[in-house]
């Protein structure tokens, strides 16, 4: 079998399409000094870069500081999903008469460690650099930093040394998490999500500061394998990007699962104490933890790659234009995409800039008037990161939400109606008794198409990408009324909404 990127998710099957190093003696390619392409970082956005350059005709090489397959492959989209996994597929169980009464036990947490090192390849990349060499993508091994114009330094065990770029260089180095200035913070040792996926025991208590997607997916993943957890968030509600709704029906679950949840809370001081950690909060509530996991969202990875040398200021994002090149630059040989842009910071989104990227530079460099022209919704633009980006939150319920919420769309200045509804159909009773869940749909009244939609509830994920489609395609609503949903299916819901919404 082809070698297979376990989140670039490009398969090259060699031959005609493997591109212009295929075959190739990989160390020779790995000394060369000239590419078609240098991608600096290699996470599924670099990935897919090189990829797509590769499919286009070009010599890519991707330079990684760390591991091939960046942060989602090890540290965090997949282990904390392999985290979360089996606590909701346990409760999941428990939901169904009959089923709950054969499920006794708790979970085997030595199992699902194990299952999480599995999921995270042990932390190796050999199975991702084997999928990229054999698809014709050199790969250097190394910390890169731009110096000129199409010029990239390498620097690694051995020294350093020069490569340039006949075409591009794209900027693919992804994000780091950011520390909230609390007093003390820094004079302990605490952990980041990278602590929080790969870690090899339950602690006994764990603080968790922040409530978005990583507070709360990893707040529940260590509470259903044993932790007794706090969860501190400064808002007023978790999930704040998220309508209100999905939030609260989150905190509720957490809850559920024996989370404290404190709302409208900073923490005042940190400090260390002996056998773990004290926390006080600003209403003088004291805390005590054995790990305090710091999720106050990221910054990205722009400190240290020589922005300053082309007039770009270090530590900002690399703002890009739909194509994904970066603007303000002369020249045509600077793109970027993933994290590093701010512009979507999901793996999906990611890596759909990342194919727009490649198809570009091989499209200009091609001479294809439709890849310099960049126009919407051409496979040469990220047009979709304007309007519709998926995304799950893999909490128990699950948060499932693509568009505008409600007050995003109003402040865009739509015109919109709200049909707000509980999930109650044919489909959610069988799935669960007691089935919980809410679902409100945004439309455009100028239009009469989705521009919103959001779903929370139990399992609710797959339901995500119709809601994906009716925007992106700008389905009008009368011709929505007739995607007929199969019965007893949750996907009835959408019957409830367009009912409810007066068809
Ligand atoms: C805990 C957690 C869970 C998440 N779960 C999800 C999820 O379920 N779904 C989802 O869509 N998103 C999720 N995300 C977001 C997702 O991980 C990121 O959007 C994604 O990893 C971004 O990919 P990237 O390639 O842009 O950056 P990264 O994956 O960070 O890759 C950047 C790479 O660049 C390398 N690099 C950096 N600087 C240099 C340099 N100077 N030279 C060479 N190499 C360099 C790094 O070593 C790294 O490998 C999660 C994030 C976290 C923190
Ligand atoms: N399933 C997924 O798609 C998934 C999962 C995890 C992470 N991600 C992505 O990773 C990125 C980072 O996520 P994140 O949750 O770290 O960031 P975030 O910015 O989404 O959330 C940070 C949270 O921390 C809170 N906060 C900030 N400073 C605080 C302070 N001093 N005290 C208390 N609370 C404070 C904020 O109110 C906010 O709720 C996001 O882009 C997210 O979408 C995605």
């Amino acid at each position: 079998m082809h070698p297979r990127s376990q989140n670039g998710d490009v398969e090259l099957p060699g031959g005609a399409r493997c591109g212009a190093l295929c075959g190739v003696d990989q160390k020779k390619i790995e000394h060369q000094t000239e590419f078609d392409v240098i991608v600096i970082g290699g996470g599924a956005v670099g990935e897919n870069v090189a990829a797509r350059a590769v499919q286009g005709g070009l010599r890519a090489v991707i330079v990684e500081a760390e591991l091939l397959g960046g942060e989602c492959s090890y540290w965090a989209c997949m282990p904390s999903k392999a985290l979360l996994r089996p606590g909701s597929a346990l409760a999941a169980a428990r939901r169904v008469p009959g089923a709950r009464e054969a499920v006794t036990g708790r979970l085997d947490v030595a199992e699902v460690l194990k299952e999480r090192d599995a999921i995270a390849s042990d932390w190796k990349d050999d199975g991702q650099l084997d999928w990229a060499r054999s698809s014709g993508i050199a790969v250097i091994k190394g910390t890169a930093r731009i110096t000129g114009p199409r010029r990239v330094r390498v620097e690694d065990a051995d020294g350093t040394r020069e490569i340039t770029a006949v075409q591009a260089v794209v900027v693919c180095t992804g994000s780091a998490p950011r520390t909230p200035p609390i007093p003390g913070l820094d004079e302990i040792r605490t952990w980041t999500s990278r602590d929080a996926t790969s870690a090899r025991s339950v602690p006994r208590r764990l603080a968790v500061l922040g409530g978005g997607p990583v507070g709360v997916e990893l707040a529940q993943a260590w509470a259903r394998l044993g932790s007794n957890v706090t969860l501190i968030n400064g808002g007023p509600r978790l999930l704040q990007s998220f309508e209100d709704f999905a939030g609260e029906l989150v905190a509720e679950g957490l809850r559920e699962d024996g989370v404290e949840v404190l709302l409208d809370t900073t923490l005042e001081r940190v400090g260390a104490e002996a056998g773990g950690i004290a926390l006080r909060t600003d209403e003088g509530r004291r805390i005590k933890a054995d790990e305090l996991l710091v999720a106050t969202g990221r910054s990205p990875a722009t400190h240290a790659i020589g922005l300053d040398v082309v007039g770009l200021t270090p530590g900002e994002p690399l703002r890009v234009d739909d194509s994904g090149q970066v603007t303000g630059i002369e020249g045509s040989w600077l793109y970027a995409a993933g994290d590093v842009t701010g512009r979507a910071p999901l793996t999906h989104q990611g890596k759909y800039a990342a194919r727009v990227v490649g198809d570009v530079i091989a499209g200009r460099a091609a001479g294809t008037p439709e890849a310099r022209s960049a126009s919407p919704w051409s496979r040469f633009a990220a047009t979709a990161d304007h309007t519709a980006v998926p995304q799950v939150v893999f909490t128990d319920p699950e948060v499932a939400a693509v568009g505008f919420t409600a007050d995003a769309a109003r402040q865009a200045g739509l015109r919109t109606r709200v049909v707000d509804l509980d999930i109650a159909v044919g489909g959610s009773s069988v799935h669960a008794k007691d089935y919980r869940g809410r679902a409100r749909m945004v439309v455009d009244e100028d239009r009469r198409v989705l521009v919103g939609v959001t779903f929370a509830g139990y399992d609710v994920a797959e339901l995500l990408h119709a809601a994906t489609i009716a925007i992106v395609g700008e389905v009008p609503i009368d011709r929505l009324w007739h995607a007929v949903p199969a019965y007893p299916t949750i996907s009835e819901v959408w019957l409830r909404l367009l009912e409810k919404y007066g068809l």
